[in-house]
């Protein structure tokens, strides 16, 4: 699998606020470039804490990109997938309307209730969780490979994030910089999860450009 992480931080490097809801960091290009590399991808993850603060759609915006989708031979949306230990995305979640696939990734400790419920709103379960409850991702993508998933964009957040790192499953970041402080301790970054304190992950540096009033930069895994 290859995975793609973007996601747009401020200056500080918080995802969003204390409040932990949406913050607008991006500018209308770069929310467009965002939209690209959905169309590029054959799935968009995020973690349940996304669809629960944000309640994102994660399907691409363009109908001309959804079209060059289709006359490849693909679906218009990419799939979309929740990293949901618990299994506690709503059954009225905008994830779950019928413009995409939705893979909700669950551990063995998730409510049968609760899936089934799920199941009945659209969603394919996947059972991929580790020891710890959460969600085993190098086991989760095998399974997404098997329906045909080899490239997948994640959108945050901040606890996925620092798992992926954690896991050394990152092959690609982009991060867009906003020009704008946020603050507070208890602020989601870029990647929170527990922390290193040492093997810190090192990524490559590939590109610098400045898109609407912020910088974005291209790193290597
Ligand atoms: N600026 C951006 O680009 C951007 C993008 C996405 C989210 N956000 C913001 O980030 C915040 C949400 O981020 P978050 O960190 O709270 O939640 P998250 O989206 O990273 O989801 C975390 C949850 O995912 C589940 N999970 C399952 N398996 C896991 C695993 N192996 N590792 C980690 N989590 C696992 C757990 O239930 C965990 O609580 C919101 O405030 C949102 O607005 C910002
Ligand atoms: N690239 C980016 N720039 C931002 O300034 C910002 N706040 C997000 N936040 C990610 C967010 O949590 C969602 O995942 C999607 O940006 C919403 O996507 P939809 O339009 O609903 O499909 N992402």
């Amino acid at each position: 699998m290859y995975v793609h992480v973007n996601a747009a931080v401020s200056v500080d490097g918080k995802l969003s606020s204390r409040r932990r809801d949406q913050v607008t960091i991006s500018g209308d290009a770069d929310f467009d470039r965002v939209d690209r590399v959905r169309a590029d991808a054959d799935a968009v993850l995020v973690g349940v804490g996304t669809v629960l603060a944000d309640d994102p759609h994660l399907t691409v915006d363009d109908a001309d990109r959804r079209d060059r989708r289709r006359r490849d031979g693909r679906d218009g949306n990419p799939a979309r997938v929740v990293a949901d230990s618990r299994a506690r995305t709503p059954t009225d979640a905008r994830v779950l309307d019928d413009a995409a696939t939705t893979y909700l990734l669950v551990s063995d400790r998730a409510d049968p209730a609760r899936l089934d419920a799920l199941r009945d709103a659209g969603a394919e379960i996947v059972v991929a969780g580790g020891d710890d409850g959460r969600v085993d991702f190098a086991a989760a993508f095998d399974a997404l490979a098997v329906d045909g998933v080899e490239r997948t964009m994640v959108e945050g957040g901040g606890e996925v994030i620092f798992s992926l790192f954690e896991a050394g499953l990152v092959d690609e970041l982009t991060l867009y910089v906003g020009s704008l402080v946020v603050g507070g301790r208890e602020a989601p970054t870029l990647a929170d999860g527990e922390g290193f304190v040492d093997d810190f992950p090192r990524l490559e540096l590939v590109g610098v450009e400045r898109v609407d009033d912020g910088v974005l930069l291209s790193y290597e895994g």
